[in-house]
């Protein structure tokens, strides 16, 4: 059944956001990272079309957010949702002034990337042995020496590289991850030269009080400058645990469309927190995110229709109710 264009309700722009200043130390402004079209999409049972990730890039493209993680350059035995990148690399608009990540996670993903336009990369590890395992097929310490291939192809062709470490706050296979063990792996990427680390919740089943522990633990090992969150919301935790990582300096956040995704490496994990959420808490908070609510809405819409599915963004589905 296809969802209804969803509007924002006519006094939710006349919300008084509370200035920064007010707020507390917020940062003034926060960069969303937009994961949708990869993490979203990666976990999908049916194969979605390939013009269906494009139309959803270009809308994306469409709403005034910088970065949008458009696929990635991984086997595609392993995902085979993503098996499409180069076509989705080469069909999508890319605008001026917007950048189009893709994950690479050896050598052979990075030298695909480049070959199909990719400007900038990412490569993957992880706090957890297990996990590392299960998802890229060795251990953290190899993981590494893989990545440093990457790191001096990259630096070779002037391109930027993120890092993600996941299970930052638990593991679909371990369980507890030290804070010490997440700083550890995110210093070792931060020192081979990624631009920013990102700390990924996988399973979003974080607290405000185990972020702020890891978050303490990593920020003495790399600077909070460098750092995003991505928070899975799993066990319905990702904005209180946002809001703690923005109070603590972090002004980059990971987010995905209508709330789509999961790791198909992980179990039962959830989407990440909806981009939608995302941008209306932190309008609220009088944080600028250069990005268009109503239109992310209108692209939350595109995509579950698309997909036939509810949007799990609950600001999408409370202007649908108002
Ligand atoms: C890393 C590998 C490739 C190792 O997989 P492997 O099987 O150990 O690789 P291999 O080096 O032994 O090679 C086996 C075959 O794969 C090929 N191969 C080797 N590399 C590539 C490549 N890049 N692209 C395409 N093909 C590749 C290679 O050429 C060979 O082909 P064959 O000779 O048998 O025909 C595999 O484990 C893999 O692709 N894993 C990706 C898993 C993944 O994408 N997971 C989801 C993303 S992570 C995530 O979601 C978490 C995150 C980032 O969102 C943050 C968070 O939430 O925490």
């Amino acid at each position: 059944m296809a969802a209804a264009r969803r509007l924002l309700p006519r006094w939710a722009g006349s919300l008084r956001p509370i200035s920064a200043a007010a707020a507390g130390a917020l940062p003034p402004r926060v960069k969303v990272v937009e994961v949708g079209p990869r993490d979203g999409l990666q976990n999908e049972q049916s194969i979605v079309p390939t013009p269906v990730k494009i139309g959803l890039i270009d809308m994306l493209s469409g709403t005034g957010l910088q970065v949008i993680e458009a696929t990635s350059f991984v086997s595609p035995r392993w995902v085979p949702q993503m098996a499409d990148h180069t076509e989705v690399m080469q069909g999508i608009n890319k605008l001026p002034g917007v950048s189009y990540p893709v994950l690479t996670p050896n050598l052979k993903g990075f030298q695909a990337a480049v070959a199909a336009g990719a400007k900038e990369v990412s490569i993957f590890g992880a706090a957890s042995e297990l996990f590392t395992k299960k998802n890229i097929n060795c251990s953290i310490e190899e993981s590494l020496e893989r990545f440093s291939e990457v790191m001096s192809a990259a630096r070779a062709a002037s391109i930027p590289v993120r890092g993600y470490v996941s299970c930052v706050l638990g593991c679909p296979y371990e369980g507890k991850i030290s804070a010490a063990k997440v700083a550890e792996v995110s210093k070792k990427m931060y020192s081979m030269g990624c631009y920013e680390i990102s700390l990924g919740d996988t399973i979003g089943i974080g607290t405000p009080g185990s972020m702020r522990e890891m978050l303490t633990a990593v920020m003495k090992e790399v600077p909070v400058g460098a750092l995003a969150v991505h928070c899975h919301d799993t066990y319905g935790q990702a904005l209180a645990n946002i809001l703690v990582a923005l109070q603590m300096g972090v002004s980059v956040v990971d987010a995905s469309v209508a709330g789509l995704g999961g790791c198909p490496y992980a179990k039962g994990a959830s989407g990440n927190v909806a981009t939608e959420d995302l941008v209306y808490m932190l309008n609220g908070l009088g944080i600028h995110t250069g990005v268009d609510l109503q239109k992310l809405m209108d692209t939350g819409t595109f995509i579950c229709n698309a997909l036939n599915r509810r949007t799990n963004s609950k600001v999408s589905q409370a202007s649908c109710r108002l």
